[in-house]
């Protein structure tokens, strides 16, 4: 089947579902996937997709299909204590396992929109990269959050194998690491929070939100501070909707003939753009680098571009240093060259992604791993000025002056 085909499947399949594209755009065929492109004007306010909730992929219809198609004495109590990621990510996984059979017993529902996902080669965040592509990052906060993942999603993936192969020793070997990686990148890459498909639509209702898939909706790309509204239509009065209740995209600007149609992720650090979704924005104001200082003092912050956030991270530095109950000048000049010294200790193990990037790392890669690096040293330099002003032109305690 071809890429356009599988595209108008999943357009088909949305629409046939109660769902919704607008009939002036259409999904064009990119490297990394698909873009959504405006085939005539748009104006503005325009709803450019619905996605039914009956199609939402969250963790209770994963876990609805999974324990129909694991039927057997013991997996459910396992599958209970599933994460949100594992469930999906199996759920996903299993489209491809089981296929659309008699096996599938009808609970495998998301085939177009499945086929319709980026294959793994597309991927390319950085559980995706060849080892010298994460050789680059080494140094970083990059490297050592990409290992963790590495690690917890690892374990996650063995975890699910046990009571597959009670059931079913095939499919349990066909959940290779390679599937159960490429569903759970499709889960980061893709997901909104489960609180736009339940009844109360406020984001500081308790509990933390769940990732979950709104096929069609997710099909455009990112564009910062794009103006957009995820605009609910929640029929019924209980907790769970009626039919007919969706979530759909709407386009704030006018959008011209030809032009890419975008969302809006969130304002993200280039760091978790890259390693939730795998692509950078250059120059991106939303950096920020975490700082963990240890000790009894210690803790961890924060600090965006033009050390914003720095305050907490002075303060607490002050604090290390002074030994009387106020800090004096040379607490404050001491303070200074302590957070002066991290700053350019952190910036001296950042790696050199100035020199020609190797042979055998992908261009987009190192253009990633640039413009994330880049913004590492933009906001370590603004630390340390930031501590230069404290030092000269700091806050001096009363009695002193
Ligand atoms: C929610 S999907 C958007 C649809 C996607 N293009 C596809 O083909 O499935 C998110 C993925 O799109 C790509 N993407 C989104 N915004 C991007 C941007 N501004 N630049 C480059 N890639 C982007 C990344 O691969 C990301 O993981």
């Amino acid at each position: 089947m071809s890429a356009q085909d599988t595209l108008q499947d999943l357009k088909d399949w949305l629409e046939r579902n109660g769902g919704f594209l607008h009939p002036h755009v259409h999904l064009n065929k990119v490297d990394s996937g698909f873009s959504v492109v405006a085939s005539d004007d748009l104006p503005t306010d325009s709803k450019i997709v619905s996605c039914p909730f009956t199609l939402a992929i969250t963790k209770d219809v994963a876990l609805q299909a999974l324990s129909v198609l694991l039927d057997s004495p013991s997996p459910l109590k396992d599958l209970t204590s599933w994460s949100e990621r594992q469930l999906i990510s199996v759920y996903l996984s299993f489209h491809w396992i089981v296929g659309d059979g008699p096996s599938s017993k009808n609970v495998l529902t998301h085939f177009p929109y499945v086929k319709s996902l980026p294959a793994r080669d597309k991927l390319r965040t950085p559980l995706h990269f060849t080892e010298a592509e994460l050789e680059l990052l080494k140094g970083s906060n990059l490297y050592g959050a990409t290992l963790d993942r590495h690690r917890e999603w690892k374990a996650e993936f063995e975890e699910c194998r046990g009571p597959i192969s009670t059931v079913d020793r095939e499919w349990a070997d066909q959940l290779t690491w390679e599937l159960y990686l490429t569903a759970a990148t499709h889960l980061s890459s893709r997901a909104f929070p489960s609180t736009l498909i339940s009844q109360n639509l406020s984001l500081t209702s308790p509990g933390t939100p769940e990732p979950i898939l709104l096929p069609g909706v997710d099909s455009l790309n990112h564009a910062r501070a794009e103006p957009v509204s995820w605009v609910q239509s929640y029929l019924g009065s209980g907790p769970v909707a009626d039919a007919g209740s969706c979530i759909s995209l709407v386009l704030h600007n006018h959008v011209s003939a030809g032009a890419e149609l975008f969302n809006n992720y969130g304002p993200k650090p280039n760091s978790e753009l890259i390693l939730g979704y795998g692509f950078s924005l250059p120059n991106n104001p939303d950096d920020t680098i975490l700082l963990k200082i240890g000790g009894p003092h210690g803790g961890r912050w924060e600090v965006g571009r033009e050390a914003r956030g720095a305050d907490p991270v002075w303060l607490n530095v002050l604090g290390a240093v002074q030994e009387g109950s106020e800090p004096t000048y040379d607490d404050h000049l001491d303070a200074a060259e302590a957070l002066a010294d991290m700053a350019q200790q952190l910036m001296d193990k950042l790696p050199d992604v100035s020199i020609p990037t190797p042979g055998d790392v992908r261009e987009d890669v190192a253009l990633m791993i640039r413009h994330y690096i880049e913004g590492q040293r933009d906001i370590l330099q603004s630390l340390i000025e930031y501590a230069g002003a404290k030092e000269w032109h700091g806050d001096i305690p009363a009695e002193e002056t």
